[in-house]
């Protein structure tokens, strides 16, 4: 098995016969109607939507088919959290909790993740690209002028590609790095090791209190490391509402996990190879650990993909219109920006959204048709900044789409907030789990009576995420919402109880 996590993200070669043909196929004719540069899952469903409308795809890619997401993110940290987060609703329930009497067997959910990324092969994905009809050309992507590509291929030869349409940049993100004291001797994990680790560190200290840091301290803890949890800020995931982070620091601590709040990390050393790291943390203190996993955010990956030739900023996010096109590049729209690299919502399933619909532009401008970037329309990914969904697969889940109580009245909306203990108020929750603890909000546009936001805590709520999506996104009337009837006895209900929560709170007539 092939597991090839480098810390520095070079190119590798994974030329293999077939790739060689699918390149040599096209150096005679390089001209394409769309050139895609990297093909994680937001690479490859923009290469499908523009494929599907009859456009010639080039899709390069310098790493694994499937990206970050595939093989170091989303697909390996859901395949570990699984089984911990499985074991531990049964635990919850009295009469299941009895059957469980060992641990979670750690050598095989490791075993279960690996086949679940494919043991870091991504024959499949690249022929998914065959399938479609793009030709997958193995490669480090540079821009090199308007509408051209060079590529710049394993074995040292460079294959030059020009696009008639467009040039769609979906390079994806990589860590941040702190400044900080001894850090390359210490050789830090990112989310690379975190999710690609074949073995169990005994103690791992996390730096970073946002998504990575609360999903690998669940699945970490749960595969039997003793966990630290370190953030800076004041809670954990502050990007959601204050209670989020503050039900998860009480519910991992409960578990065993030591969580540190307001901690600033200054240095750390390994100064045996094969020893522990030793943490200096500010005011004095030392935090020894196997193993350190920085969490601390993502830097576009754009550094070295020939911004400069086209007059944008090595390394910076490629800021775009609703329609996706880079903002800064003149003339006709041919450069677009798509996923993690233009930093609007570092999320796959946001990422294939906008593919979706850059897909469609890009379809349509080559046909010459008109493109609609009106809000909500085919031509606009309006979601981007009223509707993104996320879910936090650790224990407890975490789960919100919109605007939270902050974000809306900072955006000058007039709210109204409601919030719901779903443990004490929802019968399918004592059902599902005994002592069931989570909450709900909804964040209530007061002028219009729709929602702006929901945010829920709790087991198994990853479900019930797509309802608030639903509801945000369309933009329904609460009044209406009260015909969307939630089964009994389910965890649903928990609508119920904040449609009454907030029935209860407002002078609003209909209600009466
Ligand atoms: C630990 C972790 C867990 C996550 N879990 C989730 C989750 O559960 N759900 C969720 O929605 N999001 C999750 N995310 C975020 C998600 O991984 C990203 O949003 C997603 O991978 C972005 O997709 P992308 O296609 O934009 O980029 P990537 O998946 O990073 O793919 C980019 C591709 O471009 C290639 N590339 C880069 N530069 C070049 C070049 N110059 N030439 C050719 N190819 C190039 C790369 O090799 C790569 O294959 C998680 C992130 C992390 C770190
Ligand atoms: N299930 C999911 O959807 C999922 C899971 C994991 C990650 N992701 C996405 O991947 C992206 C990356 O996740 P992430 O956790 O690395 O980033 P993040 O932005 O979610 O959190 C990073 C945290 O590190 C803190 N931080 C920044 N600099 C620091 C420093 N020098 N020292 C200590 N702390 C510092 C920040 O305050 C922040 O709380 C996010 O956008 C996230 O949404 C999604």
């Amino acid at each position: 098995m092939s597991r090839p996590s480098t810390p520095e993200y070079q190119v590798r070669s994974h030329s293999t016969e077939e790739e060689e043909q699918a390149v040599s196929a096209h150096e005679a004719g390089e001209e394409y109607d769309v050139i895609v540069i990297g093909t994680g899952p937001v690479g490859q469903t923009v290469a499908q939507r523009v494929r599907s409308a009859g456009l010639t795809v080039a899709a390069v890619e310098r790493e694994l088919v499937g990206g970050e997401c595939s093989y170091w993110a989303c697909i390996p940290s859901k395949a570990m959290l699984r089984p911990v987060t499985a074991l531990a609703d049964a635990r919850r329930v009295g009469g299941a909790r009895e059957a469980v009497t060992g641990q979670v067997d750690a050598t095989a959910v490791l075993a279960r993740r690996d086949k679940w990324v494919t043991d870091w092969d991504d024959r499949g994905q690249a022929q998914f690209l065959k399938d479609i009809g793009a030709d997958l050309i193995r490669g480090h992507a540079r821009l090199d002028g308007p509408r051209r590509v060079s590529v710049e291929i394993p074995r040292g030869s460079t294959l030059s590609l020009t696009a008639r349409h467009a040039v769609v940049v979906c390079t994806g993100s990589r860590p941040n790095f702190p400044e900080l004291a001894g850090l390359a001797d210490v050789r830090p994990w990112t989310n690379r090791e975190a999710t690609d680790s074949p073995k169990v560190p005994g103690r791992l200290a996390i730096i970073g209190g946002g998504g990575v840091g609360v999903e690998m301290a669940t699945a970490w803890h749960g595969l039997g490391s003793s966990v630290t949890l370190l953030a800076q800020t004041e809670g954990l995931l502050p990007k959601m509402e204050p209670f989020v982070g503050e039900m998860i620091a009480r519910s991992y601590t409960e578990a065993g996990i030591d969580v540190r709040i307001g901690v600033t990390v200054e240095g750390m050393r390994r100064p045996d190879r094969t020893g522990p790291v030793t943490l200096s943390l500010e005011g004095g203190a030392e935090l020894e650990a196997d193993e350190v996993l920085l969490a601390i955010g993502r830097r576009p990956l754009t550094y070295d993909i020939g911004l400069q030739t086209v007059g944008l900023e090595p390394g910076s996010w490629l800021e775009v219109d609703d329609t996706c096109a880079v903002r800064a590049v003149a003339g006709d729209r041919w450069l677009y920006a798509l996923g993690d690299v233009n930093g609007r919502a570092l999320l796959t399933h946001q990422g294939k959204y906008q593919a979706r619909v850059a897909g469609a532009v890009i379809a349509a401008r080559a046909a010459g048709r008109p493109v609609d970037p009106a809000p909500w329309g085919p031509h606009a990914t309006t979601a981007d900044s009223r509707a993104v969904p996320q879910v936090f697969f650790c224990d407890p889940q975490v789960g919100a789409v919109g605007l939270t109580a902050d974000q809306a009245e900072r955006a000058g909306h007039r709210i109204r907030v409601v919030d719901v203990d779903t443990g004490g108020k929802v019968a399918g929750a004592g059902l599902y789990a005994d002592g069931y603890t989570g909450r709900a909000r909804m964040v209530v546009d007061e002028d219009h009576e729709r929602l702006l936001g929901v945010t829920m805590v709790g087991p198994a709520i990853e479900e019930l995420i797509h309802s608030a999506t639903v509801a945000v996104a369309a933009q329904v009337p609460v009044s209406r919402l009260w015909h969307a009837v939630p089964c009994f006895p389910s965890i649903s209900e928990v609508w119920l109880r904040l449609l009454e929560a907030y029935r209860d709170t407002t002078d609003a007539r209909q209600w009466r």
